[in-house]
């Protein structure tokens, strides 16, 4: 867990305090440090591990993110819900290496805070290569996410491969919405789509009309338009990204073996923007990547 002193960083910075998991959630596990942004226009808590947006709320407005009941905020383990960081990998990996990437369960560093002209919150967070991520992912990098909280919730993640050679690189912004019901919730900006359907046998098939889950569902649409909008009764969530992926996922009754969703699954839709399977990437030497997404609400 990291020891690193935030308290210069967070001099004169109004709205940005850090407190233990388990006196901000009542949720077990062995306590992770929680960064709480609060001002008047929304507010929002992330994990540094992973840095790792666990809720965003507009002023006036619900929580957009669902957290798992059953989360557990454990060094080392993914936290269940939120907006977990698939990153440099997306999904399983060739040599068994752990899902997602290391990103997720790693500490990340706190870099910068500030206070924005509009009443927004920025903050700045980090995470460098070391000798152990080299063994994982022959690259040195750089990961910087900027984190924008005001009406919006905006995140820019910046992907610099320091490297002498090109690095191969899938990610997402696996964000677990809450809404009343996954089944009730149309999810529009996918019509005519391409997907790939990764429940059973691995299928191509085009999206006929609006999708709505009806159960289980792990499925990566391709080359997606910008936005897509969450129907969730009377309010719309708003997903707008640069990410040419999205994956759309519940694992429905599978959950109720799933040590850290159980029966809540019902309470959340998993719509991931990233860049995967055909929409893969590389970085190419010194270079830089850069991805966008903005999260909002309408009523
Ligand atoms: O349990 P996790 O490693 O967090 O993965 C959760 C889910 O992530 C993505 O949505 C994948 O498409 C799913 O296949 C996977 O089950």
């Amino acid at each position: 867990m990291s020891n690193i002193d935030y308290s210069t960083i967070l001099t004169g910075i109004e709205g940005v305090r850090i407190v233990s998991s388990n006196e901000k959630y009542a949720q077990s596990g062995a306590g992770l440090p929680i960064v709480v942004v609060e001002n008047q226009l929304g507010s929002a808590s992330l994990a540094l591990q992973g840095c790792h947006l666990l809720s965003f709320v507009p002023a006036h407005g619900n929580d957009l993110l669902w957290l798992s009941p059953l989360a557990s905020f454990d060094p080392d383990k993914a936290i269940r819900g939120g907006i977990p960081l698939c990153l440099p990998w997306f999904g399983g990996h060739p040599a068994g290496l752990q899902s997602h990437g290391f990103a997720r369960t790693s500490d990340w560093t706190l870099e910068k805070a500030s206070n924005q002209p509009d009443g927004s919150t920025l903050l700045i967070l980090s995470l460098s290569s070391t000798t152990e991520t080299l063994a994982m992912w022959p690259h040195a990098f750089r990961f910087e996410m900027q984190i924008e909280v005001g009406t919006e919730l905006k995140l820019t993640l910046n992907v610099d491969n320091l490297s002498d050679t090109p690095a191969p690189f899938t990610y997402a912004f696996h964000t677990y919405f809450a809404v009343d019901d996954y089944t009730q919730c149309p999810i529009l900006g996918l019509e005519d789509l391409t997907y790939i359907d990764t429940v059973g046998e691995v299928r191509r098939l085009p999206q006929e009309g609006t999708l709505q889950l009806t159960g289980h569902t792990d499925r990566v649409y391709l080359d997606v338009p910008e936005a897509q909008t969450i129907v969730d009764g009377a309010r719309q969530i708003h997903i707008h990204g640069t990410a040419k992926s999205a994956i759309v996922w519940n694992a429905a009754e599978h959950a109720l073996n799933i040590a850290d969703i159980g029966p809540a699954y019902t309470r959340y839709v998993c719509v991931e923007r990233g860049d995967v399977f055909d929409n893969a990437l590389t970085i190419a030497p010194q270079s830089r990547f850069s991805s966008v997404m903005t999260l909002s609400e309408t009523r």
